[in-house]
């Protein structure tokens, strides 16, 4: 099963990116989400060839945002889809089963939709707001998981589901409460000063509870 800790890339250029990626696998973090936004090809390519020698040095996950054929090209792990991104059913006929394909869902139908179209985990949010990405969808708060996640138990559906969007270590509690297991995160690992006791930290409380 996949970690319950995603961390989701940040910088500008290419030399700022890898120290982040760096200093986030150096403390701990066993799954890295590669997220370039507004970069030429090459640069991107560059990137995730150095990322993925690095994730493969640190036996970290390593998944790519929005682009499909880079992902395939490079040979990683896995592709993060949005809602207006390669469509999940074209991205598994060309990854094939193997790759790890994740997907942004913002309500309940979203994550039904997502899930019969064969993706693999979910990205569910924004649960606040959040400088990282522009265009935010709808915040979920505390009370949008707890309403979405009594709707997946009453139908059954049974998809691992990270929480994203402004996370930080004093929210894991409270989206505990509501049955969010697992986070994916940017800005509070990038900036923090101390990057290794913070994972350790969101590990004990991921893991805390018997739910895998
Ligand atoms: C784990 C995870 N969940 C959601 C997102 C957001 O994806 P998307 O909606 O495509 O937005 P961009 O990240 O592409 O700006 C994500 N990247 N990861
Ligand atoms: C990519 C993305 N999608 C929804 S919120 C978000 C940003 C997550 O980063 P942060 O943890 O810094 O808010
Ligand atoms: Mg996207």
């Amino acid at each position: 099963m996949y970690p319950k800790l995603q961390y989701i890339s940040q910088g500008k250029t290419i030399e700022e990116q890898l120290y982040n990626i760096h200093q986030a696998l150096d403390a701990g973090c066993e799954w890295i989400q590669m997220r370039f936004k507004n970069q030429t090809e090459k640069n991107t390519f560059a990137l995730a060839e150095s990322v993925k020698f690095l994730c493969e040095e640190y036996l970290a996950h390593f998944i790519i945002n929005d682009d499909v054929y880079l992902a395939q090209q490079i040979a990683a792990d896995g592709v993060h889809l949005g809602l207006t991104d390669m469509k999940i059913t074209e991205a598994r006929t060309f990854l094939g089963t193997t790759k790890i394909i994740g997907a942004t869902a913002n309500t309940f139908e979203d994550i039904v939709f997502q899930t019969q179209n064969g993706c693999d985990y979910i990205g569910l949010g924004p649960f606040q707001f959040t400088e990282t990405k522009e265009k935010l969808s709808p915040i979920l708060g505390i009370e949008g998981y707890a309403y979405i996640f009594n709707k997946l138990k009453a139908e059954d559906i049974q998809i691992p589901i990270y929480a994203i969007g402004g996370i930080t270590l004093e929210n894991i509690e409270s989206l505990i409460t509501t049955g969010v297991h697992r986070v994916a995160v940017s800005g509070m690992i990038t900036k923090s000063s101390q990057k290794e006791k913070l994972i350790q930290q969101l590990n004990e409380k991921l893991y805390a509870n018997i739910i895998v």
